[in-house]
């Protein structure tokens, strides 16, 4: 089977504005299949943004290829669609019309179909009612739904998740984390979801990488084989702590990774990243 997204030896280097150096990812390969949902943890300031910036196109590798159905990623695709951290929707338009927002943007005029698609789409993360609310009528978790919905109109084969959940409450996330394995499960997409929480990125994952301090490379993959539709009762099992328990050794310890990959990793750099994950 043909991956939909493949990392082949990427890395890539910033050259800060006084022409120092800044290695943020190092030979980093992985794929992702039709439909998979991989979870990407890393401590704080590892690489986990360049990672997403280099598959949505906004930033060429400078090593290595990332692609997309076999294509070499150099700019934004239409297939790709990204919600980002903070869902940044516009003050002075309602819900509906913040939805159709990027296609009025890029086709200067939205179609009765493209409204009907939207409605179906606020529809699908339950916010059918809110379509004519202004965004300050939103609660947090809600605004990150129109986000989602946004991402969704254009119906991208691939979905790039920027900590979507990192802003809200923690109720509201783990609740948010149950909202889209239901969206997702609905509309299945390739999904790539860049987290800190060790329990989100096993809640929502088929796979999870994790990566190393910067320069980020991959120190571990791990398949989660709970069965889904997973829910509250998901996170109750020993299998869900076994993983978690997982993962976190593996970032404290990153000895112990699960690939045959190096890591050039300290000890004393690998501890410096126990204080930025949140499970
Ligand atoms: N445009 C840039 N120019 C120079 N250095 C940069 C640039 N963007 C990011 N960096 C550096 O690259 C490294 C990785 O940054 P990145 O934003 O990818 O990390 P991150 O894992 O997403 O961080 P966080 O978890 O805090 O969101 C950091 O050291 C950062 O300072």
């Amino acid at each position: 089977m043909n991956p939909h997204v493949k990392f082949s030896q990427v890395g890539h280097t910033y050259t800060s504005e006084n022409g120092q150096a800044v290695c943020a990812l190092k030979g980093i390969n992985f794929n992702i299949y039709k439909n998979e949902f991989i979870a990407v943890l890393g401590p704080s300031g590892c690489g986990k943004s360049t990672l997403l910036r280099l598959l949505s196109g906004l930033y060429e590798a400078t090593m290595g290829e990332v692609s997309i159905f076999g294509t070499k990623v150099t700019e934004p695709q239409s297939n790709t669609g990204i919600v980002f951290q903070k869902p940044t929707l516009l003050p002075w338009k309602n819900i509906l019309q913040n939805v159709v927002f990027p296609i009025q943007h890029k086709q200067g005029r939205v179609s009765s179909k493209d409204i009907e698609s939207a409605k179906a789409m606020l529809k699908l993360v339950g916010l059918e009612e809110f379509a004519q609310h202004m965004p300050n009528q939103l609660s947090g978790g809600m605004q990150q739904r129109v986000g989602i919905a946004r991402a969704l109109l254009m119906d991208p084969e691939i979905l790039i998740m920027d900590e979507p959940f990192s802003a809200l409450d923690a109720l509201t996330r783990e609740e948010m984390g149950f909202e889209l394995l239901n969206i997702w499960r609905q509309k299945p997409k390739t999904v790539l979801f860049i987290t800190h929480s060790i329990s989100e990125a096993v809640l929502l994952a088929d796979r999870v990488l994790v990566l190393s301090p910067r320069p980020a490379s991959v120190i571990g993959e791990i398949k989660i084989d709970l069965p889904r539709p997973r829910n509250i009762d998901s996170i109750k099992t020993s299998e869900f702590s076994e993983y978690t328990d997982q993962i976190r050794q593996l970032i404290y310890r990153p000895e112990t990774q699960t690939e045959n990959q190096e890591s050039d990793l300290t000890p004393t750099l690998a501890e410096q990243s126990e204080g930025s994950t949140n499970a």
